[in-house]
């Protein structure tokens, strides 16, 4: 188990995670979302002893990262980009990787490497965005690391390139490796994980796919028949996703024993259709602020 506890981290004076606290298990793939500069990379930066935090711990099966570099070898952190290597080669990278975590697997960097085509004998600099991401991937999962903590994977890449980047990933959790994907591709994130933590004022609330779909809200496609209830939709209890005519397609909160939901019955509409909920839904709703009526 790899656990977060009380962790909190401020860069340049101002708090960027605060109280932060989960667990990623054994096995689990999760996804971590959040608005741009919430503190994603922060986090699995923090996670993966890159950075200390200024309270708090990271504990891999138990035993702090910070304090024990040893336990550094089983949680490895795959960043968006490729810079610390463009004075490498591939294989040079995965050598000098090799001397840093004991279980390297050179065979599988090799294998992969060659399975998608990537020259072992080039720098990486001068791989394409696609191929960075191919290598930065099966580096990290090269390491054997038992979580592999991976910030926007697929960030920038062709749709032939991230099916190989998604590939890899699901063959390394099959295999019982914990992953941790930050993203802002919700769609796939939604596909892959079994959980999502989202990142809010330095927090992380934690869902399962079974919290997003019956969680404390729904989403509806309804239609009035006269005048739309202007101050219901503009209450807190209710999100405006699209409004077409007379249809409008809303979120609307279960919490207060379903009060937002008696209310709008209460208007008599001619349709109240049930939709599914999605990820990007939940991010909307805990991330999307105001109400947009118009
Ligand atoms: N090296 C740094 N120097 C100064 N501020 C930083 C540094 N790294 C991060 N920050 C700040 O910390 C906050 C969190 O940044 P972080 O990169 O963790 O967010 P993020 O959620 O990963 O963002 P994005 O989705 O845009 O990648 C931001 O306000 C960012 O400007």
């Amino acid at each position: 188990m790899l656990t977060v506890r009380n962790l909190y981290k401020s860069i340049d004076g101002r708090p960027v995670l605060a109280n932060v606290g989960f667990a990623l298990a054994p096995g689990q793939v999760a996804g971590v979302i959040g608005r741009n500069g919430a503190g994603k990379t922060t986090l699995l930066r923090t996670m993966a002893g890159i950075l200390d935090p200024d309270a708090g711990s990271v504990e891999c099966e138990g035993k702090s990262i910070h304090r024990y570099p040893s336990v550094k070898k089983d949680v490895v952190f795959v960043p968006d980009h490729t810079e610390s290597w463009h004075g490498y080669t591939a294989y040079g990278s995965a050598d000098f990787y090799s001397r840093i975590y004991p279980g390297f697997d050179m065979g599988y960097f090799r294998a992969t490497l060659s399975r998608f085509g990537l020259p072992l004998d080039r720098n990486v600099r001068l791989f394409s965005k696609g191929m960075k991401m191919m290598f930065a991937t099966t580096l990290g999962l090269a390491t054997k690391a038992r979580y592999v903590l991976l910030d926007e994977p697929t960030n920038g890449v062709d749709p032939i390139a991230k099916k190989q980047v998604l590939s890899l990933l699901m063959e390394a959790a099959a295999e019982g490796t914990s992953l941790l994907i930050s993203s802002h591709l919700l769609e796939e994130l939604e596909r892959m994980t079994d959980s999502i933590l989202l990142l809010k004022d330095g927090t992380v609330e934690s869902y399962t796919s079974e919290d997003i779909a019956g969680g404390r809200f729904v989403k509806l496609q309804v239609a009035f028949a006269g005048d739309a209830p202007e101050r219901w939709l503009a209450s807190d209890d209710v999100l405006v996703l699209d409004h077409i005519g007379r249809v409008y397609t809303l979120m609307l909160s279960t919490e207060g024993e379903g009060r937002a939901y008696e209310e709008l019955r209460s208007f008599d509409p001619i349709l109240i259709e049930p939709l599914p909920v999605k990820l990007e839904d939940l991010y909307l709703w805990k991330l999307g602020g105001g109400n947009d009526v118009g």
